[in-house]
């Protein structure tokens, strides 16, 4: 599960996150939305224990960030937007070390299996640096699953990925969520959030707009038809209200 309880990141003086709270349990999928600059990314790689929050609780699949980062990292995986992969190795080279490093059980048979899946099997020999980018996060994706982790946060996991392999993560996710694993999912393609999110979180200018599953917030804009009115509905305003960093912009709860 993931559990954020007040978190703040500054970056010198620029406050990027501000005071954001939410959590999510085993099984449920958050869709984490907003526009560029919003603070996506960073909340991401706090939770992930990648870069120190200034302030805040954070815990994740049972390990609370700031102390225990070594037992996270062997229960999480963090996808980036765009995934550092080792020049020097090739595809199966990289399916292989993972599966050493975390001692994952018959994982060249999984990593055949994930290959195959994500449509990289032709690929298995193939250098890193030799991928176009849709592959290079089609291969990050297989490497965050050979673990299966019990927590996953994709950055922007969809970019550069061709519609069946659109459908092939998406799907795969939503698996993932059935048998126990906490999602969260930073994108700004709407439907396809609608599509398989359990949960919303809103942010924008590094505060939390909104969080609370996908049916309160069509309760809460019952005029919006889609996700994407309801989202232009949570995050309107910039010219009709005053900008500021430390107010949010419009006034939705956010639900714990
Ligand atoms: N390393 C950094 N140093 C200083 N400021 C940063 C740094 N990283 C991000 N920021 C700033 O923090 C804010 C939040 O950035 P972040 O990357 O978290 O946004 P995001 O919601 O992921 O945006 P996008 O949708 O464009 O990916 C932005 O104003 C950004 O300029």
């Amino acid at each position: 599960m993931i559990q954020c309880h007040g978190l703040q990141k500054l970056y010198e003086s620029h406050l990027a996150v501000n005071n954001v709270s939410f959590s999510l349990q085993p099984g449920q999928i958050g869709g984490l939305v907003g526009p560029n600059g919003a603070g996506k990314t960073t909340t991401l790689r706090c939770l992930a224990g990648l870069i120190p929050a200034t302030a805040g609780d954070l815990t994740v699949a049972g390990c609370r960030v700031q102390t225990d980062l070594i037992e996270l990292k062997r229960r999480l995986a963090y996808v980036p937007d765009d995934p550092p992969l080792f020049d020097d190795l090739s595809v199966g080279q990289h399916m292989e070390f993972i599966g050493r490093i975390y001692g994952v059980e018959n994982h060249q048979r999984k990593s055949v299996d994930l290959l195959e899946r994500f449509e990289l099997a032709d690929k298995t020999h193939a250098g890193a640096t030799t991928l176009s980018r849709g592959m290079r996060q089609k291969l990050a994706i297989c490497c965050a699953y050979l673990f299966d982790p019990q927590v996953l946060l994709l950055d922007e996991p969809m970019t550069g990925l061709d519609p069946p392999g659109i459908r092939c993560l998406l799907e795969s996710i939503v698996e993932r969520a059935k048998t126990g694993a906490t999602v969260i999912l930073s994108s700004h393609l709407l439907a396809m959030i609608e599509d398989v999110c359990t949960h919303l979180i809103v942010m924008q200018r590094g505060m939390l707009q909104y969080f609370g599953d996908v049916e309160q917030l069509r309760h809460r804009y019952p005029e919006a038809r889609n996700l994407e009115q309801a989202y232009f509905a949570a995050t309107r305003s910039d010219d009709t209200q005053t900008a500021s960093q430390n107010q949010p912009l419009s006034p939705v709860p956010a639900t714990i």
